[in-house]
């Protein structure tokens, strides 16, 4: 499939989407999220994937929604579509993604890497939720997430003010897993998803599944899905193999079953 606003690429058992607008600084625009939401489709359905890492450029992740696209629509535009519901197909992939983010993540940028299921920054990324300077919010998780990440406070801060966080800080802060320098922002992303996508493929959706469900559920809940899912996890052969691995002192061979 030829996409015009992203490029895909697969290296081994990643797929790589790359947000590639780079006039409007990889703005989501209408045409962009659906070929994204194909991509990660194709890449759920390909059972030689095993992790997918979602990029931009090294000036921009994505710096927000398309505000030239969302400038003439009405409110009643906005309700009849629900617009921005499409955005949230990322956050129902079961295999792992990665954001790997250099440059700007604004707005909806922003809130489409905190939809993933890490981020890593480059030393040059800059977080923010600027939308209060457009005389609207954040509209697609980012009063939530962006909460949940670095706590009440510095997210009203940035929701209320528009600044923007730099990478240390937002390490610092628990929004990012790690910091490196932009020239090694896609190896990096390459490594550590490649060693994910090495895995058993069924215990690393229950280990996403179970982490998620932290976000959504109350502690006692949470501790009891994971245990359920824990559970479940015996009746793979992948959970064997690992184990017997173990024990004869050798490397597994996971078949994904
Ligand atoms: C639910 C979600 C809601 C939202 O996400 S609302 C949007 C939130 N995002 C923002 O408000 C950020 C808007 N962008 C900026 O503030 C600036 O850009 C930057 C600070 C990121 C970078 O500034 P600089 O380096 O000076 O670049 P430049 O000349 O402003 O941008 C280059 C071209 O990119 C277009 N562009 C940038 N961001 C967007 C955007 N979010 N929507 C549409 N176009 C955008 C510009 O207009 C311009 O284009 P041209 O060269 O034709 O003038």
């Amino acid at each position: 499939m030829s996409y015009k606003t992203i490029i895909v690429d697969t290296r081994g058992a990643v797929g790589i989407v790359q947000l590639n607008r780079p006039k409007a600084l990889n703005a989501l625009c209408a045409e962009l999220i659906e070929e994204l939401n194909a991509a990660l489709d194709a890449y759920e359905a390909d059972p030689e994937i095993g992790a997918i890492i979602v990029t931009g450029s090294e000036k921009a992740f994505a710096a927000g929604a398309d505000i030239k696209e969302m400038l003439p629509k009405s409110f009643q535009d906005v309700y009849m579509e629900d617009f921005i519901s499409r955005w949230e197909r990322i956050t129902r992939c079961k295999k792992p993604v990665i954001a790997a983010v250099s440059g700007y993540a604004l707005g909806g940028g922003c809130e489409l890497a905190m939809m993933c299921d890490f981020i890593l920054a480059a030393e040059n990324a800059k977080f923010g939720q600027p939308e209060i300077n457009l005389g609207t919010i954040p509209g697609s998780g980012g009063t939530q997430r962006l909460t949940r990440f670095v706590g009440k406070s510095k997210a009203m801060e940035m929701c209320l003010t528009g600044r923007m966080m730099d990478a240390e800080e937002a390490e610092r802060a628990g929004l990012v897993s790690r910091i490196v320098p932009v020239t090694d922002l896609m190896d990096e992303a390459l490594k550590v998803a490649q060693a994910i996508a090495a895995k058993s493929l069924p215990s690393v959706m229950m280990a996403k599944e179970a982490v998620n469900a932290a976000y959504e559920t109350t502690l006692t809940q949470g501790v009891r899905f994971e245990r359920r899912l824990f559970h479940s996890s015996f009746a793979l052969d992948d959970r064997r193999e690992g184990m017997t691995a173990f024990s004869e002192k050798r490397e597994p061979q996971f078949r994904n079953r």
